[in-house]
């Protein structure tokens, strides 16, 4: 038996399955022999010829000239030496430029498809088709002022100085023009009584007949029995892109606007206790965000509020109970048990709107039952808005189930990491981690720290877990190594939470110098908050710019909400995940050049 002996390495495997073919041989009588045989090592060839040699061609049989080669996924374009742009004729050069402006890897509409069966929590988002987004085209460019659309000055004034003030140019973001525009459509209840001949012309008042005056009051009565048709809305856009503003300033508007017109005396609110608008939002601290907004634009517009969270005292929310509110926000659970204590089961019978925000998380198994008996609770409702920053799979379900003629209001850049937040990935099990997470983390702060980023300014980060056992043992673990951390999760009390997200939230301090302080050994650049996803949702973090994911999230929602925590309004961000080669599924590995070419999740 011969065999050819292709390389050193399968030598040993070859002999070794030899000698069991020879033994077996030998077993039944025969006789076998093993002889190896190498083959000569590949040369080079060299044509010894010089006939044979290769000639350069002569230059008019050479062709142009060749074109460098181009990264496809680059965003450089990269400008030729002066040599190889004289090689170049002008038209060449052009067209090749062109084609690379051409290429918009920020604008790609095709979702990143990351499905099942493999993908995990990923693939839970519901592809939008580009047909069902609403694409920023003319409408919006007409739209760009708030002057164009149709809000009550006392509203728009009230927005300029209590919540843009700082800003430069105040206009709407896309999703506020379109919202605004299509909500303010709406007639509101009382120019509907007006339009119906219910509310009396002021000219005409005095000469109206006792019969006209009792035909009059007798219709309003009537009127104020029927169910109203119910309006639902889903405002639906990217993470940090005003979407707060988006169903406030039209939910002011049209509560002055009723007052202007006396419904509220018509429907006979003035002597009695009454909630006429509620906001639901998932956590206390959401309750605590908007009701700071709510309460700053109610002090210029005047009108009523009030707020209502687990965190609330009984006599606070019995005191709700007893007092005219033009708009509660509040999170489900204890708005329920508030209207379930006997004497309060009327307390929604004259709110006439809901605006449910993050509604996918208050849609979902959780949350549903509770949301939803919230909004079949109030008999006279107008309005439903849903707002929120993600549709998963089974909230657009539930939607098209209960509302299925909801209008929908969809950005065309949902799903989609904000535009100017970057997205790397850094390999713990390589050298020098070695599967260590913590020293990967150690070693980013630090490059953060000597980023030249914000110079001067101290820089907050906020480093994402998805357990909330382990962010003590992670911010002892940066404290013991004097890397300043605080830890935030559920467990610290809502004036704890309250307190320290308040020194986090206040806008950076000028530092003189970076790096470590000689005396106490710290790291003084650096202010860093390590949390769960309890501050993953809705929370404004006012300009930080970097944001760590300690974890893989557990689904793409988790994803696109911890992002947004950077990069809001604009405003540049980095998301750098932090992951060992096998956490990185294939699917995830694909994640940072999808995000970076801008494909919406799914
Ligand atoms: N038209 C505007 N111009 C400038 N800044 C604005 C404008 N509208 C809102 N902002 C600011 O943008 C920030 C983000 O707004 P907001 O919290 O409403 O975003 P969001 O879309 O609800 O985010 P998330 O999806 O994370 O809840 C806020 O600080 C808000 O004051």
């Amino acid at each position: 038996m011969v065999y050819l002996r292709p390389a050193s390495g399968l030598t040993s495997f070859f002999r070794r399955s030899c000698f069991a073919t020879c033994l077996s041989v030998a077993q039944v009588g025969g006789s076998s022999r093993c002889y190896s045989v190498r083959f000569p090592k590949k040369q080079n060839k060299t044509r010894e010829n010089p006939r044979q040699q290769r000639r350069p061609k002569p230059a008019a049989l050479r062709g142009p000239p060749k074109k460098p080669s181009r990264m496809l996924l680059s965003k450089r374009v990269i400008e030729p030496s002066e040599a190889q742009r004289s090689r170049f004729s002008h038209d060449d050069f052009r067209r090749q430029k062109q084609r690379v402006h051409e290429f918009k890897d920020r604008q790609s509409t095709t979702p990143l498809e990351i499905g099942p069966p493999n993908a995990g929590g990923f693939g839970v988002l519901q592809n939008i088709r580009p047909e069902d987004r609403i694409p920023l085209n003319a409408t919006i460019a007409r739209l760009d002022q708030f002057e164009a659309l149709r809000i009550l000055p006392v509203v728009r004034q009230a927005v300029y100085s209590r919540c843009l003030n700082d800003v430069e140019t105040k206009k709407p973001t896309p999703i506020q023009s379109l919202a605004i525009q299509k909500l303010m459509k709406l007639a509101p209840a009382s120019i509907r009584i007006a339009q119906l001949g219910l509310l009396p012309n002021k000219e005409s008042e005095d000469a109206e007949s006792d019969e006209d005056y009792y035909k009059r009051k007798l219709m309003r009565k009537n009127l104020s029995k029927l169910k109203p048709d119910l309006q639902t809305y889903l405002i639906a856009a990217e993470t940090g892109s005003g979407k707060t503003l988006s169903y406030l300033i039209p939910l002011m508007s049209m509560l002055k606007e009723e007052e202007l017109n006396n419904a509220p005396a018509i429907w006979g609110l003035d002597a009695k206790p009454y909630i006429r608008s509620v906001i639901l939002v998932p956590t206390a601290e959401l309750v605590k965000q908007v009701l700071a907004v709510v309460k700053d634009l109610c002090h210029d517009v005047k009108l009523s509020s009030a707020g209502l969270s687990q965190e609330s005292s009984r006599e606070a929310a019995n005191n709700i109970a007893r007092k005219q509110i033009d708009i509660l926000v509040s999170t489900p659970v204890p708005l329920l048990k508030l209207i379930d204590r006997g004497q309060n089961s009327g307390l929604l019978s004259d709110c006439r709107k809901i605006i449910v925000d993050e509604a996918d998380s208050l849609m979902d198994r959780s949350f549903k039952e509770k949301t939803l008996k919230l909004l079949h609770t109030p008999s006279r409702l107008e309005i439903a808005i849903f707002c929120s920053a993600t549709i998963p799979k089974s909230f657009d379900f539930v939607l098209r189930k209960e509302y299925p003629a909801m209008t929908r209001i969809v950005a065309p850049h949902l799903h989609q990491i904000p535009r100017k937040i970057t997205f790397s990935t850094v390999d713990t099990s390589s050298e020098p981690f070695y599967n260590d997470k913590r020293k990967a983390l150690v070693q980013t702060l630090y490059n953060l720290d000597k980023h030249s980023s914000e110079p001067g300014k101290m820089k907050r980060i906020v480093v994402f877990m998805n357990h909330r056992e382990s962010v003590d043992e992670l911010v002892s673990y940066l404290t013991r190594l004097r890397i300043p951390a605080v830890g935030l999760t559920r467990d610290n009390t809502l004036d704890e939470r309250s307190r320290m997200m308040r020194e986090f939230r206040a806008s950076s301090p000028s530092i003189k110098h970076g790096g470590v302080d000689l005396v106490s050994g710290e790291i003084q650049g650096l202010r860093i908050l390590v949390t769960t996803d309890i501050f993953s949702r809705g929370i404004d973090m006012n300009g930080v710019r970097t944001v760590i994911l300690y974890d893989v999230p557990f689904s793409s929602i988790d994803l696109i909400h911890r992002a947004g925590r950077t990069g809001r309004m604009g405003a540049k961000g980095r998301v750098i995940l932090l992951a060992a080669k096998d956490e990185l599924k294939p699917w995830l590995r694909g994640l940072g050049t999808a995000i970076n070419k801008g494909q919406a999740l799914v």
